[in-house]
């Protein structure tokens, strides 16, 4: 018997509170499903969904729940509980993400891959929704702990995914690193027993392992892309103005970094263990560098701390949630000195807050349209290793900037026709492809 089957299992701990200072869900995690269900009913009704495409769609196709045992560098066994979700297959694979936080509920997950299907759609990718989580603080846990989570992980959903299948990436708390882990544990498993190439497992890969250029900044290449489109349209001048940035991982730090050189200054940010102000700006580059090395803003000595509060009243031009779901509720609607707010994370508005927003005359732009250029270089990255080719950087860009924009425009009209916010646009969108595949199939005829 190996020492790892003789050490004593112990229950996962409990998640600590975080610092008084960190993001807070603005209400019950539990209502992060029932929301995206919202705008699906909301959505259907306005393209007349038929009836059954909707009773498909209220539900995911598949939730897998695995319970994993990993040996902890003190010795003792701890157990993992893993989520795999997968919404919808029709337009292609499951693809979506796989967080590694300690809030992941199985409510948060399903929410989360529903949101895929609708992202894919609007994105005209052929691609379905997935989405995947470990309930665990991985900034609580060795590189070596964080490795062996992944390799169980990915052991126990075993066939669960593929690159046919189920198509895992980065998000919260995972990123290329993680993948490659992921891929390596699935070529040596199940990829063994098909004897195929597998590359196509994961996305977000390091590029030396069959990841793509452009993937690690794409999804908020995406959202700067949204913006501009958004700044044009409104003939706003993105030179000189502010923003605000919670969350400063992927997502928010690139934003910050591309807007940068568009003449955007970031005057505040905030992550998971506080909030900064700088009212010159904060040099991007350098933070990112220093979030890197610390995995936290906490203690960058060029911002002067402030609580979440004073954070979301800042007056800035934009402002880019990048860290979770529910952040902006009734309060933070109210108190939000902004013009536009980007959103990065998925879910980061409750509908309360939403509606306020709006009636305040704050643009949004939703997280399905926003965050959608992280999915669709993914699929840039699986069509390249299907093809054995690796794309250029130019490629990617060129590719990732007309799919936004086309996308944006198409959005912003409906939204325009209907009378409707570019978040209801944007499911609208989304339902009409996903009914006329399902129209053609005529499953229930
Ligand atoms: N990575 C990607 O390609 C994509 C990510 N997203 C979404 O963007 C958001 C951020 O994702 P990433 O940047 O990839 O994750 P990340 O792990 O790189 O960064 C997450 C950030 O959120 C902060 N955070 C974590 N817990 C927090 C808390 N309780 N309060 C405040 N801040 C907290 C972290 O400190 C960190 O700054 C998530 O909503 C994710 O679903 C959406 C599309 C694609
Ligand atoms: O790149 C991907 O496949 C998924 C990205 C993701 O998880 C998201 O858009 O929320």
């Amino acid at each position: 018997m190996s020492k790892a089957e003789k050490s004593p299992t112990v229950p996962i701990p409990e998640a600590k509170p975080s610092s008084p200072n960190a993001a807070k869900p603005a209400t019950s995690k539990d209502e992060f499903f029932k929301n995206i269900q919202g705008y699906l009913d909301e959505a259907a009704r306005l393209i007349d969904l038929p009836p059954y495409i909707h009773t498909i769609l209220q539900q995911p196709k598949n939730e897998i729940i695995v319970n994993f045992p990993v040996k902890m560098d003190d010795g003792t066994v701890r157990l993992f509980k893993g989520y795999r979700i997968q919404h919808n297959n029709l337009l292609g694979p499951y693809k979506g993400g796989v967080r590694y936080h300690e809030s992941v509920s199985l409510d948060d997950v399903k929410a989360l891959a529903a949101m895929m299907t609708w992202k894919c759609a609007l994105m005209n990718l052929p691609l379905g929704g997935g989405k995947g989580g470990i309930k665990f603080n991985p900034n609580e846990v060795s590189r070596d702990e964080l490795q062996r989570i992944t390799r169980r992980f990915f052991h126990a959903l075993g066939p669960n995914i593929g690159p046919e299948t189920d198509i895992p990436a980065p998000d919260v708390g995972t990123d290329a690193k993680v993948m490659a882990w992921a891929m390596d544990t699935y070529m040596n498993t199940v990829g063994q027993l098909m004897k195929q190439a597998v590359k196509g497992v994961v996305t977000g890969k390091p590029v030396a392992s069959g990841g793509t250029y452009g993937r690690e900044k794409a999804t908020a290449q995406g959202v700067v892309h949204c913006i501009t489109e958004w700044a044009d349209e409104r003939d706003f001048n993105l030179g000189g103005a502010t923003m605000i940035v919670q969350g400063f991982g992927n997502v928010g730090s690139n934003t910050s970094v591309i807007l940068s050189k568009l003449g955007v200054s970031t005057i505040a940010v905030g992550d998971h263990a506080g909030y900064l102000y700088n009212p010159e700006g904060f040099n991007p580059h350098k933070l990112q560098d220093y979030v890197k090395r610390h995995r936290s803003i906490a203690g960058y000595p060029g911002g002067k701390p402030i609580t979440r509060e004073e954070f979301f009243r800042i007056k800035a031009d934009i402002f880019t949630p990048a860290a979770l779901e529910n952040q902006v509720g009734v309060d933070e609607a109210r108190d939000l000195q902004v013009r536009l707010v980007a959103e990065g994370a998925n879910g980061p508005c409750t509908p309360e807050g939403e509606r306020i927003l709006l009636d305040r005359g704050i643009d949004i732009l939703p997280d399905v349209l926003a965050n959608s250029g992280g999915v669709t270089v993914s699929y840039y990255e699986w069509v390249q290793n299907k093809r054995s080719e690796s794309w250029s950087i130019e490629e990617v860009d060129a590719r990732l900037e007309k799919a936004m924009k086309k996308a944006y425009r198409e959005v912003s009209e409906v939204a325009r026709q209907k009378k409707q916010s570019l978040r209801i646009a944007a499911y609208c969108v989304a339902l009409q492809r996903i009914a006329a595949a399902y129209g053609e199939r005529e499953i229930f005829p």
